[in-house]
């Protein structure tokens, strides 16, 4: 072991490492902390430590230092970082890229101090493993050349360091109680698991995570789940955690739109009918609450159920007994049921749309999500998640935003929320990639790219290139029946850009019942 090395460990004093083995059970902070601690050490002006996702293929950062906030929110894949994947393919020592080094620096532009400076000068690797096993790695950048000169060893020992730290925490996150709770994960390696699921859906957002603690408590239990919330904030993703985090992974989860049924259908398609039943009803069909037998079904938008159908739901919610239509047969069915709304149906109940036992039935075990505006910084680390993507797809050296557009993220109400966000990045990328060159290959976004400036986000025009072309006159000699149908597919794509994607409040802007809406764009080719 050479000198540096021991002055490294020599150097970490008794306070630091109470503080270290005190922060133990609170993963998140324990990251924070063993990254400062290792700045205040070695000479970076940015350093991150990352977790190799191997069923992605990606790394995720578990903490950053230095960096602009979004960063934490990144997923980088390794196919695409070509840098990361050198260091990830080293045997185990440190991995230093030289200040003209051609591959491309996943950082740059991420450093907010780093002014012009847009590159990262010097730049250090180390994998590290756990248990034999492919674990992360360590990170550290300077700004300016030389700066790691001598500090191989010490960098060494840090990673170390790092890798004990990471293997305490995965053996104490195997230990924690709700670890024995769900079934379908035993053939997972070690330490797979908790980091997966902290991460996977959510981003590790501090508002999220009480939220997520509360999903893997009620998973492993059969209880009717309503999940509530604004719309876009991630019901649709709960439910899918719910399943997953639930002993009934392994079997189906089948999701239903309550909304996107016709009136007609809805009996059919969630009780399945029996052959003859009625016109065209020429085989017996499974219904999704068949379907879903052994596992869960998702009913999405279930304030929509029509009044009728949602008795025969409250018996399959009690007894899992259903009846197919056209038949007289009880059939028995395992199911958990998950619903989700983003209406008050209290109200609903009030108003006499929804019936009130249902209303009971679905809310043993309400889930609230929380809007995007009380999330706090996280949005910013969701930010970071579209950013890499688009990136991605652009082809871009690096997507980042300016510190005035992270404020106008900050401060604005995001009322389509995690949706909205998704599709203000998509969309500035596209506005500012035609607007302007992106600098040594970097693009980084204002608040007008985002539609933000005027605090009404994607009402910016789009650049030329991206503009659809004005409504046509129609022909002289066109049918009355053709143009009213153009006029219509426009309107429906119009109201659909403008609130996000989301059919609801499309249907409610044009004064349309949701499943008329449905109809009418399918009638229109405009849905499946
Ligand atoms: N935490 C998150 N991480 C990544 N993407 C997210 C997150 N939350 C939501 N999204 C994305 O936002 C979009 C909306 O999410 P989702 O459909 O789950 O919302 P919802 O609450 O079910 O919306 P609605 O009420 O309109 O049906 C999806 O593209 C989803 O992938």
């Amino acid at each position: 072991m050479d000198n540096d090395a021991v002055d490294s460990t020599t150097a970490l004093g008794l306070d630091e490492v109470a503080l270290l083995l005190r922060a133990l059970d609170d993963p998140g902070r324990l990251w924070t902390l063993l990254l400062e601690l290792m700045a205040s050490h070695l000479p970076c002006d940015a350093c991150a430590l990352l977790w190799r996702d191997d069923r992605a293929n990606r790394l995720v950062p578990l903490a950053t230092r230095g960096l602009s906030p979004d960063t934490l929110g990144r997923r980088f894949a390794l196919d695409d970082h070509p840098r990361l994947r050198a260091i990830a393919e080293t045997g185990g020592a440190p991995l230093r890229f030289p200040a003209d080094c051609a591959l491309p620096d996943p950082y740059d532009g991420l450093i907010p101090d780093a002014g012009d400076r847009l590159h990262v000068h010097d730049c250090v690797g180390v994998p590290l493993s756990v248990h034999g096993r492919p674990w992360g790695m360590l990170t550290l950048d300077a700004l300016s050349e030389g700066r790691f000169d001598g500090c191989e060893g010490r960098i060494a020992a840090w990673a170390r360091l790092a890798a004990d730290v990471a293997a305490a925490v995965e053996r104490r996150s195997m230990a924690a109680p709700w670890d024995g709770a769900s079934a379908g994960f035993d053939d997972q390696p070690i330490g797979a698991r908790p980091l997966e699921d902290v991460l996977d859906a959510f981003g590790a957002g501090p508002a999220m995570a009480a939220l997520s603690m509360e999903i893997d408590s009620v998973a492993a239990s059969d209880l009717v789940v309503l999940v509530l919330g604004e719309t876009g904030v991630g019901k649709e993703l709960v439910a899918r955690r719910l399943h997953r985090r639930s002993g009934r992974s392994a079997g189906p989860l089948v999701y239903v739109n309550c909304a996107a049924l016709p009136e007609a259908l809805v009996e059919s398609e969630l009780f399945g009918h029996a052959r003859g039943a009625f016109s065209g009803a020429v085989t017996d069909r499974l219904g999704k609450f068949e379907l879903a037998d052994g596992g869960t079904l998702f009913l999405d938008e279930v304030g929509e159920l029509p009044l009728p159908v949602q008795a025969k739901t409250l018996r399959a919610l009690q007894n899992g007994e259903i009846q197919r239509v056209g038949s007289d047969r009880h059939i028995t069915v395992d199911v958990r049921v998950i619903a989700a709304t983003n209406r008050d149906l209290a109200a609903e109940v009030r108003a006499g749309r929804f019936r009130a036992d249902v209303y009971h039935r679905l809310s043993v075990y309400p889930l609230r999500v929380p809007p995007l505006r009380e999330r706090g910084s996280e949005i910013l680390r969701l930010a970071g998640l579209f950013l890499e993507r688009n990136r991605a797809r652009l082809g871009l050296r690096n997507l980042r935003l300016s510190p005035a557009a992270e404020r106008w993220m900050l401060g604005y109400p995001w009322p389509g929320n995690v949706r909205e966000l998704e599709h203000a990045i998509g969309r500035g990328a596209i506005r500012a990639r035609v607007a302007r060159p992106a600098e040594g290959g970097v693009l980084t976004l204002e608040p007008a790219d985002l539609g933000l400036a005027d605090g009404a986000p994607d009402r910016a025009p789009l650049p030329a290139a991206a503009v659809a072309p004005p409504a046509p006159v129609p022909p002289a000699d066109a049918r009355l029946s053709d143009a009213v149908e153009a006029l219509q597919r426009r309107m429906i794509r119009d109201r659909l850009d403008r609130h996000d994607g989301n059919w609801a409040q499309a249907a409610r802007s044009l004064g349309l019942d949701r499943s008329n809406l449905f109809r009418l764009a399918r009638r229109l080719g405009l849905r499946d």
